[in-house]
């Protein structure tokens, strides 16, 4: 069968474990790189500590999302679902620092009413957050697997992100957010359903 969505949802056994040994090789010659001692006291545990840090800011690369989506419920509800302002942690593929904001998730279930755990829509950003990304892309990845796997009618997707690349180097501008949406099925077609979400998701802005 051939998969309808844009961006394929990688399986997590296609990707690799995490290489505790080779990240913590890795960190040390950085230390090593930037002019520091791996060997001085304060930095011993450092090489080790940070890969397991990295393996816990890039597990979404081992999760998918069907794995998160699978509790789903048949309460005939087909009228629009909306969690708003999940909050988000993420990590640019390009400087490999954080961008965090939040995520307002929206969508109409299919036909037969099959809804999933408020939580999961959560956990489902996760899935895609905690993984090297680009903010366009992990709008899209959040909105196609709600397509696909709820065979929702209709998604809305928008995040609101503040970049550390942005912010502690580079351009330094502190307090520019960046504003992503990703909107698919009916969200798309049916104008009334998009603004209803859209003013829902404004109705909270603090
Ligand atoms: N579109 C997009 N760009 C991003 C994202 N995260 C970081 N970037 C940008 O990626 C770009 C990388 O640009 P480069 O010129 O290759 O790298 P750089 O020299 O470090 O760029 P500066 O950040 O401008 O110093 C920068 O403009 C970043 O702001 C993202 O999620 N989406
Ligand atoms: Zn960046």
């Amino acid at each position: 069968m051939t998969d309808p969505v844009t961006v394929p949802l990688v399986a997590p056994e296609d990707v690799p474990a995490f290489d505790q040994p080779r990240a913590e090789a890795a960190v040390r010659e950085l230390l090593y790189a930037i002019g520091e001692d791996p060997e001085r006291e304060g930095l011993l545990e450092t090489p080790a500590r940070v890969a397991r840090a990295y393996a816990e800011l890039t597990q979404g690369l081992r999760q998918s999302p069907r794995d998160v989506l699978t509790t789903t419920f048949d309460l005939g509800h087909e009228e629009m679902v909306l969690v708003r302002d999940i909050e988000l942690w993420s990590m640019c593929e390009h400087h490999l620092v954080p961008f965090t904001g939040v995520a307002h998730v929206g969508y109409i279930p299919a036909e037969t009413g099959k809804i999933t755990g408020l939580s999961k829509l959560a956990r489902l950003v996760d899935v895609y957050a905690k993984r090297p990304q680009v903010q366009e892309r992990l709008t899209t990845q959040v909105a196609d697997s709600l397509m696909e796997i709820l065979e929702a009618r209709g998604v809305i997707v928008v995040i609101e992100a503040e970049h550390l690349c942005m912010t502690m180097r580079g351009v330094r501008k502190a307090g520019a957010r960046t504003i992503t949406s990703a909107v698919r099925g009916m969200m798309l077609t049916h104008q009334a359903t998009r603004a209803e979400a859209m003013a829902l998701i404004r109705s909270g802005t603090r």
